[in-house]
């Protein structure tokens, strides 16, 4: 029996993946094969020794302290691009909310509720109205930073309204180019991003670079009266810095789904809860998805998605499966090959990639490998982690 240590609320979709004969999925697993979660930080928190990976039902990682785990074999896995929609149709909902005064509008409308005279109430209603005339999204231009799976589908979208498109993404892989519609203009560099763009759109994972990145200097950059849309990560943005922006009328609003003390209270501010994956769609493909992949890894060693792990699979043979991962130096599998080779075992199908500075190993052999096979392979240097699946 495998088992599963669950946080954060999980769809029940994806949770009734894992067969009840085969694993047990609870919230308070002490010796769990692996754990499923979504926003639940684990960066204080030691992890028991039986666990082998971690599943992000989402696409951010920044909850969990990825490189640590690297080195004790722990595979971390995400769900790329299962939760874009949802987050597109926020920002075009923050597009809107950021133009168009419709919840401040909504409050004004909210206040009147104890008005008893329904011609006092039209006459209020009609004339509070002027107080929140906005702008149309078609013509402005929209700058989208960040243009993996939900950067280049709020690019589309925009492009659908009648908007103009500048990207910026210096990281661009080929596969999110694919996706993207030609008629997006790309920025040479965010400057002239932030310089041009009406509304301004975050898609990027907080990671060192990006930390902090829309900050003093970022907002003098800003086209005046500028709007910003935060549906990433709240450490992306300097508050303050945007606090001081929206003072200065620098930046024309603000909408984020990361509330804070000093946020809440600016009325030039639109929060939301962190809703922007909070559909039931998104979080069924996420949920899905991550135990798909927890259960390849746990039942053939395969990996898929990961974001610390090489992308490696391969198809069940009749043998005996050995997984191993390791230092990405040479040696190191012609090592583990001369000691099934000393020990008269044949190897049926085997396949190797690395990823920076780790390689990882599927080897399937001809017989069932004894504890003293897995050892020996164990102590090989460099290897820091073995498994018979
Ligand atoms: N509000 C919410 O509920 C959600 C928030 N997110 C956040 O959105 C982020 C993006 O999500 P996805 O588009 O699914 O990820 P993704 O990995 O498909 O795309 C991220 C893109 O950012 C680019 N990038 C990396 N560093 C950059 C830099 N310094 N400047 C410009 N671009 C850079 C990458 O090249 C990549 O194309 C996640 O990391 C997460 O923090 C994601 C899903 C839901
Ligand atoms: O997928 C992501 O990166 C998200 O931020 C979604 O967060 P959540 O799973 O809704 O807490």
């Amino acid at each position: 029996m495998k088992s599963i240590r669950t946080y954060n609320n999980i769809s029940d979709k994806g949770l009734s993946r894992f067969p009840q004969d085969k694993y047990t999925v609870s919230a308070d697993a002490n010796t769990p094969d692996a754990i499923l979660l979504r926003s639940h930080k684990l960066h204080s928190e030691a992890l028991p020794d039986s666990v082998l990976a971690v599943a992000r039902a989402g696409a951010g990682v920044n909850n969990i302290p990825v490189s640590d785990y690297t080195h004790q074999g722990i595979v971390v896995f995400n769900t790329p691009g299962a939760n874009a929609n949802a987050v597109k149709e926020l920002v075009l909902a923050s597009l809107l909310l950021s133009s168009r005064g419709i919840t401040q509008s909504m409050n004004y409308v909210d206040s009147l509720a104890n008005e008893t005279d329904s011609a006092a109430l039209h006459k209020k209603v009609e004339a509070g109205k002027k107080a929140y005339g906005g702008c149309e999204l078609e013509g402005k231009t929209l700058g989208v930073v960040g243009l993996g799976a939900i950067g280049a589908k709020v690019a589309n979208l925009a492009l659908s309204l009648g908007m103009k498109v500048i990207g910026y993404d210096p990281k661009l892989s080929v596969e999110a180019a694919w996706r993207l519609s030609s008629k997006v203009s790309r920025a040479e560099n965010l400057n002239s991003l932030l310089a041009r763009s009406d509304y301004v759109t975050l898609h990027v994972p907080v990671v060192p670079a990006t930390k902090g990145f829309m900050n003093e200097e970022a907002f003098n950059t800003i086209k005046e009266g500028a709007k910003l849309i935060n549906l990433a990560r709240g450490e992306l943005v300097d508050e303050q810095a945007a606090i001081d922006a929206l003072d200065s009328g620098k930046l024309g609003m603000y909408v984020a789904d990361f509330p804070s003390e000093a946020l809440i209270k600016h009325d030039k501010v639109i929060l939301f809860p962190h809703l922007g994956a909070s559909t039931r769609e998104a979080e069924e493909n996420c949920a899905v998805m991550a135990a798909d992949q927890l259960m390849d890894f746990l039942e053939n060693g395969n990996i898929v998605n990961s974001v610390n792990f090489p992308a490696i699979a391969m198809e069940r043979t009749t043998g005996y499966r050995i997984t191993f991962a390791n230092d990405n130096v040479p040696k190191v599998l012609g090592t583990v090959l001369n000691q099934l080779a000393d020990l008269n075992i044949n190897v049926l199908d085997m396949v190797n990639k690395s990823r920076d500075d780790i390689a990882y190993t599927i080897l399937d052999i001809e017989q069932e490998p004894t504890d003293e096979l897995l050892n020996a392979i164990s102590d090989v240097e460099h290897v820091f982690h073995v498994r018979h699946v």
